[in-house]
């Protein structure tokens, strides 16, 4: 359903072709991430000064933040070219030889998924990013020999939204590492601007705050929440995204003030309804909501934990007195409660 996927930061067939237009292409079109953004800047002068390709660099963080743009905005601000793969897709050994003897001088590879390859194929990329080489099993039984082939010298970017799942020989092979965070409103207010610009979509300054502001510091949420609203815009209203059609247009897709939507509101209602407002464990959590676990880990525990709506114990998940708020739920007397201490 429409409504089921508005809020999921996992991109789906829409939004990747409105998403192609709308990528930032190089480091100046990259708003907010002020952190990465710079140290970025700082290694591509450099790595540019020395003729070198850029140290294999890894990006962590939710889905939708802009993994894959920075990869792009990398290659663009080298001048050089990008390979785009991910770790389920390179399922045996020999399909990623088959990608790096393909690769060029400097080129980019971007890894995205990269928690997800397999350990036969980790096995390759290990030489290929430290000697850049590949070695290659010859013949079989005791006449079996290793040849080692050399590789034109180049990046490997990679993208997880789940760093801790990484093996550490490989997690050590990248020489950068960031971590993207969400995004500030006033980055957010700047991405919807810009977005619908490049749309062609008439926007007041603050149709772009209230559109940014509930779309859990997303730009890819932002981008979906637009087109929805843009709708909205030229059948009820004149055409243009101002306040009052942005809060009408959200009201109706029933993202609340803070971004949460159905299926947020229905993870809390479970906790404190269900569970006393905690702990539950996350298996216990996701069989009561009929959700995959990973589902309620990667898509909908980030921005609650973000918010101070949730809090991760090592005996599971707890509702916060901000969530009862939130939901108008009564805190409960706190000394009948087990969740005291983190009030
Ligand atoms: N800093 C930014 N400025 C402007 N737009 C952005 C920015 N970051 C992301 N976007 C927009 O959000 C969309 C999603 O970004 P991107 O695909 O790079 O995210 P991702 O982190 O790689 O997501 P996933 O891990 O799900 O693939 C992009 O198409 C782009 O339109």
């Amino acid at each position: 359903m429409a409504e089921e996927r508005l809020l999921n930061p996992s991109a789906d067939s829409d939004d990747q072709q409105v998403e192609k237009s709308l990528r930032p292409r190089n480091l100046a079109e990259f708003i907010g991430q002020e952190k990465t953004v710079d140290q970025l800047k700082i290694a591509i002068t450099a790595a540019k000064a020395r003729a070198e390709p850029l140290d294999h660099t890894l990006f962590y963080g939710p889905p939708g933040l802009g993994k894959t743009s920075l990869a792009g905005v990398i290659a663009q601000e080298m001048g050089v070219k990008i390979k785009i793969t991910s770790g389920p897709a390179i399922e045996r050994a020999g399909d990623l030889a088959a990608v790096l003897t393909n690769l060029q001088k400097d080129d980019v590879l971007f890894i995205d998924e990269v928690h997800r390859l397999n350990r036969a194929v980790e096995e390759v990329l290990y030489p290929a990013m430290e000697d850049f080489a590949l070695d290659l099993m010859v013949g079989k039984g005791p006449s079996a020999r290793s040849l080692r082939l050399n590789l034109p010298r180049f990046t490997v970017v990679g993208a997880t939204t789940r760093l801790a799942l990484l093996t550490s020989p490989l997690r050590d092979r990248f020489v950068s590492v960031h971590r993207l965070i969400f995004y500030s409103d006033e980055a957010m207010c700047e991405i919807v601007t810009r977005s619908a610009r490049i749309l062609g979509m008439p926007i007041s300054n603050e149709g772009a705050l209230e559109i940014g502001r509930r779309a859990r510091g997303t730009p890819r949420i932002a981008n979906r929440l637009l087109r929805r609203v843009r709708d909205y815009a030229q059948v009820i209203g004149d055409g243009v995204i101002d306040v009052p059609v942005a809060r009408a247009a959200l009201a109706q897709l029933e993202v609340d003030d803070l971004g949460l939507d159905e299926n947020d509101r229905r993870l809390l209602h479970a906790i404190i309804e269900l569970f006393n407002g905690g702990p539950v464990g996350l298996s216990t959590l996701a069989a009561a909501l009929a959700e995959e676990v990973d589902a309620v880990e990667d898509v909908y525990e980030p921005f609650l934990l973000q918010l101070g709506f949730l809090q991760r114990t090592p005996r599971g998940r707890i509702a916060t007195r901000r969530a009862y708020e939130h939901l108008g739920i009564p805190v409960p007397n706190s000394d009948e409660t087990q969740q005291t201490r983190l009030w």
